[in-house]
């Protein structure tokens, strides 16, 4: 093949491997066989061997990076990474809801989302490209695991518009994959994880990318830093719009007109919760207006316009 072609072949291939990777573990629906898809892998993995100069670091060749890192570098969040106050009954989520209306009037809705039990993370893109991933760390300052987060296949390397944002989310380990794991650590007599978000952060924290890739770790984003900038009017909005980015957001949301509906919501999660295929710890409330959440602002350590009601701990059966 002469080298024009070869860069055309490269960008289609990069191109429909993207849409390919989306479609599998964004979606949850692939248009086209595993092997298909590792056949077109290997190609474009010659090509880009062969004309390196065709490379770019966003193809999905390079979701597992080369190096061992020594160690992570530190990364300053530009926003603070909040943490939630908690609510653990009915009385303190219609505690909630009172402090809310006392400040904000009554015209309010809420969103309610599943709080998936996993490691908050947050991504940093320029021009559409994923340029850096960090841990929360104390909420200020989080570990660099750019690299790791690479190996997630559910993150875009590239999004669908060349913005330049920050979003947040929670990695987690699909409980299948936890067992799994568990399962391999116990034939070679290692110590097994105690749960599934132990497993995700242990396996996010590995300096070696391969081990974190081999960990099918995954990924719901649900918060975009700076959400001036995209034109989101509310929290609903702006899940709409990561989806939109190319983002795997978490669908069991839901839009609640009142506290009755939230706690409904809550009920329904408290009895259901088993049947996802990954752990929950709780229900994230939210007032959706993101004007109303301004007004509410935020303590030093945590949202007004926000708070998480706990399942109560599961009791362990020794
Ligand atoms: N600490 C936090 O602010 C949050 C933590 C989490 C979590 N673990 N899962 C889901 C959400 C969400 N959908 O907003 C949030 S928000």
């Amino acid at each position: 093949m002469d080298r024009s072609n070869a860069e055309s072949r490269v960008k289609e291939l990069q191109e429909l491997l993207s849409r390919y990777n989306y479609e599998y573990h964004v979606l949850d629906k692939p248009s086209v066989p595993d092997v298909e898809y590792d056949k077109l892998l290997h190609e474009l993995k010659q090509l880009e061997e062969e004309y390196p100069e065709f490379l770019t670091p966003d193809s999905p060749t390079q979701r597992i990076g080369g190096s061992v890192l020594e160690q992570f570098s530190k990364v300053n969040h530009k926003t603070p990474m909040l943490s939630l106050g908690n609510a653990f009954n009915e009385q303190d989520l219609r505690d909630f809801d009172k402090r809310v209306r006392k400040a904000v009037g009554d015209k309010i809705s809420y969103i309610c989302e599943l709080k998936i039990d996993g490691l908050a993370v947050s991504l940093r893109y320029e021009k559409g490209l994923f340029v850096q991933g960090a841990t929360r760390g104390d909420g200020s300052v989080g570990e660099d695991i750019t690299a790791n987060l690479k190996t997630i296949r559910s993150i875009p390397l590239r999004l669908n518009k060349p913005f330049s944002l920050e979003v947040r989310g929670e990695a987690f380990m699909p409980r299948s994959s936890f067992l799994q794991l568990n399962k391999e650590k116990e034939e070679r007599e290692e110590l097994p994880f105690a749960n599934p978000r132990n497993a995700a952060a242990g396996s996010l924290r590995q300096l070696d990318p391969r081990i974190a890739s081999s960990r099918n770790l995954d990924l719901f984003l649900y918060g975009i830093g700076e959400l001036g900038e995209t034109g989101a009017e509310t929290q609903s909005g702006g899940l709409d719009l990561l989806s939109e980015l190319g983002f795997k957001t978490n669908k069991e949301r839901r839009k609640c007109e009142s506290i009755e509906e939230v706690l409904q919501y809550v009920e329904e999660w408290t009895e259901k919760r088993a049947e996802l295929e990954y752990d929950i710890d709780g229900i994230v409330i939210k007032v959706d207006s993101l004007s109303q959440q301004e007004e509410l602002g935020t303590t030093v350590k945590s949202p007004r316009w926000a708070i998480a009601f706990k399942f109560p701990a599961e009791e362990v059966v020794t």
